[in-house]
């Protein structure tokens, strides 16, 4: 049995880079993976994509199948939904391609090009494959898949305590990026290059909130949490809120976020990139 454990994905800065080609098309940027992941697992004989146990992505679904010329699914298991934020699209065309090669017997470099070239055919990502692929806080300083694109990933020096809250809020990624003019990915790129020279995760939250603040609706995150103390930065993308809390200060905003009736779930940096664990015999 296969099993893969792929990290959430959630961007602070994405500057989109577009060519004709998807290969060479993506986001230079930085964000940071979680260590809360989706899980997925082969479905033998049947074609298609689950997202805890609904099929979706039919399309993709069948790209992926015929591009590998096999009849092998994944059903994925996240605490997210699509549209959210939280790069559940590349992990679920991730889930899908590795499984395929897996199968195939080809190559996992491949499976992670196929599932960038499909999020950007597909409008649903640009610079999730290649971070999630690393794991950690990751800058992405060329646009692509990993073997193509360019990406660090940024050992943290923190003991980093994240509380990740999905607010009630979903846009698909193409009509997000049709809404940001040319003006804030600008500024997106001034504020990537200081991120990139410091490469300090507290210059990070501080980018990450200044660009989002002008995209996103700020106005949603309980006051209460804008004004804590306890907050060391955070930042909103979609309906992602991504709070950096001090270790003693964590019940005082995750009752805040009870008591709003918000889901949340208490996290880390993600270790790991993209883990695949075999049991029993390798296909
Ligand atoms: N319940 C859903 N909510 C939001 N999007 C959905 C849903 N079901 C399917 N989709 C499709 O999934 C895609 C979500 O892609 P994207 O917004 O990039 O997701 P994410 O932010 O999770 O990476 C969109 O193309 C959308 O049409
Ligand atoms: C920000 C985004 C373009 C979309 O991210 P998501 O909402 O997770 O699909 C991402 O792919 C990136 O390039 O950083």
């Amino acid at each position: 049995m296969i099993k893969l454990t792929i990290p959430h994905h959630v961007s602070g800065l994405w500057i989109p880079v577009l060519s004709s080609n998807p290969l060479f098309s993506g986001s230079i940027g930085a964000g940071i993976n979680l260590s809360v992941s989706s899980v997925a697992l082969p479905v033998e004989d049947e074609c298609t994509i689950r997202l805890n146990n609904q099929k979706v992505f039919h399309e993709q679904a069948k790209d992926v199948c015929e591009f590998y010329k096999t009849k092998v699914g994944v059903t994925v298991e996240s605490p997210f939904n699509l549209g959210k934020g939280f790069a559940l699209s590349s992990t679920l065309l991730i889930a899908h391609t590795l499984v395929n090669s897996i199968y195939a017997g080809s190559s996992l470099l491949n499976a992670f090009q196929k599932a960038h070239e499909l999020e950007v055919v597909r409008g649903t990502g640009l610079g999730d494959v290649i971070s999630q692929y690393y794991g950690g806080f990751v800058i992405r300083t060329r646009p692509g898949p990993p073997g193509i694109g360019e990406a660090f990933k940024i050992p943290v020096k923190y003991r980093v305590k994240l509380i990740v809250s999905s607010l009630p809020y979903s846009e698909p990624t193409g009509k997000m990026l049709e809404r940001i003019p040319l003006s804030h990915y600008e500024k997106g790129l001034s504020l990537l290059k200081k991120v990139a020279s410091s490469e300090d995760l507290m210059d990070y939250f501080n980018a990450a909130k200044e660009y989002t603040q002008g995209i996103f609706d700020y106005s949603s995150i309980p006051a209460e949490i804008l004004r804590s103390p306890g907050v060391v930065g955070l930042y909103l993308k979609k309906s992602a809120l991504i709070i950096w809390v001090e270790k003693d200060h964590v019940t005082e905003i995750t009752d805040i976020l009870s008591r709003r009736q918000l889901f949340f779930m208490e996290s880390e940096i993600s270790r790991t990139g993209v883990e695949i664990e075999y049991s029993g015999k390798p296909p």
